[in-house]
């Protein structure tokens, strides 16, 4: 499908995305860089890529796919680095979790002649570094692509066939609806589950250590999400903050309600809350839709990849 794929920045999408090009055989050659060089050294000898730059200026130069696979924060300032030297008729693209500050960010630096056609795969794991990433995690999963109405139709088609070569069903959307969706199902969620790790974690003192010791299934699954990796997720807070700050008002509310039942003894409501999210989740489960991804990262030997903290980068 293409000649030569740039991936800048080799984590766990940027590692899975080349897993799945090769997989199907869908790129003559893929060449990358990475922010630093054991990254890029853990790349090359996982065959991950078959030439490592050390300037991400350098990775795009003839590429015909460039793949910005960063934190939502650092794709403005890149784009700004590659699009020089990016070939003309190439299409550019990224995997970033939030899509109306990406587009506000990376378009007014894309060349006439490059086709920018932003994207999101929604799929992942707690797990990050490029020694995350497998063949099969965009497997059945969704990615949505978020072109202007203006962008050239030949180059949107030719990345949804892309995604879905890498296994994923793709549709399109406006990046404003995008991230109002996303608000709800993936942000607000890791919010919800950093925080109430967080408030457990303040709690074990006061009981001693009894809260990790005796923490059961919804805990400890609360704990994995809040694993997730505190880079990505601090830009994406950092980016989609009117739609996440309206999902909370709502959750808010929602909570302020649970909580005057409970207050009130009022049974009746806690049980039709309660049934009713009961229901939504044997909705998706009826539809299909809850696929093991994260399992699979698991069997493969994942392993968390350090935080930009723990590795002493700085941001
Ligand atoms: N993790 C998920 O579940 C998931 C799912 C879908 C989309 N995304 C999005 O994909 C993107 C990458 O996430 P990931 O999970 O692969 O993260 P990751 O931490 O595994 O990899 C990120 C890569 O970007 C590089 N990088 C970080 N800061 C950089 C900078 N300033 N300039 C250049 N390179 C830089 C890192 O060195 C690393 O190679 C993010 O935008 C994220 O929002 C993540
Ligand atoms: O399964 C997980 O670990 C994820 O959090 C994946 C998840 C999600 O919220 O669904 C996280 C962020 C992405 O942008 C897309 C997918």
């Amino acid at each position: 499908m293409f000649e030569r794929v740039a991936l800048i920045g080799i984590g766990l999408i940027g590692s899975s995305i080349s897993h799945a090009t090769r997989r199907k055989g869908l790129a003559k050659e893929i060449v990358g860089s990475a922010r630093t060089k054991s990254t890029l050294d853990t790349a090359l000898k996982l065959g991950l890529i078959g030439k490592g730059y050390a300037s991400a200026a350098e990775a795009v130069q003839g590429a015909d796919l460039v793949i910005l696979s960063v934190p939502v924060g650092a794709c403005g300032p890149l784009a700004a680095e590659i699009a020089p030297h990016l070939k003309a008729g190439a299409i550019l693209t990224d995997v970033g979790s939030v899509k109306a500050a990406v587009v506000r960010d990376m378009a007014p630096h894309v060349p006439k002649g490059v086709h920018f056609v932003p994207g999101h795969p929604i799929a992942g794991t707690e797990q990050s570094g490029p020694e995350a990433g497998f063949a099969e995690l965009f497997d059945g999963r969704w990615t949505i692509l978020t072109p202007e109405p203006q962008t050239d139709a030949a180059a949107v088609e030719k990345l949804k066939d892309y995604w879905t070569a890498l296994g994923s069903k793709v549709e399109i959307m406006s990046p404003q609806h995008h991230d109002m969706v996303l608000g709800i199902t993936s942000h607000l969620p890791h919010l919800i589950a950093f925080n109430i790790v967080n408030t457990a974690e303040h709690l074990e003192r006061v009981t001693d250590k009894e809260v990790i010791k005796f923490s059961a299934g919804g805990f400890r699954d609360f704990t994995r999400i809040a694993a997730s990796d505190p880079t990505m997720w601090r830009d994406v807070f950092l980016n989609n903050k009117e739609a996440v700050m309206e999902m909370l008002r709502r959750f808010s509310d929602d909570l302020a309600e649970l909580k005057r039942a409970i207050e009130a003894d009022d049974g009746d409501t806690l049980f039709r809350r309660f049934a009713d999210a009961r229901a939504i989740r044997r909705g998706i489960i009826a539809a299909g839709q809850d696929t093991p991804a994260p399992d699979f990262g698991r069997a493969h030997g994942a392993s968390p990849g350090p935080t930009d903290e723990e590795s002493g980068k700085s941001k």
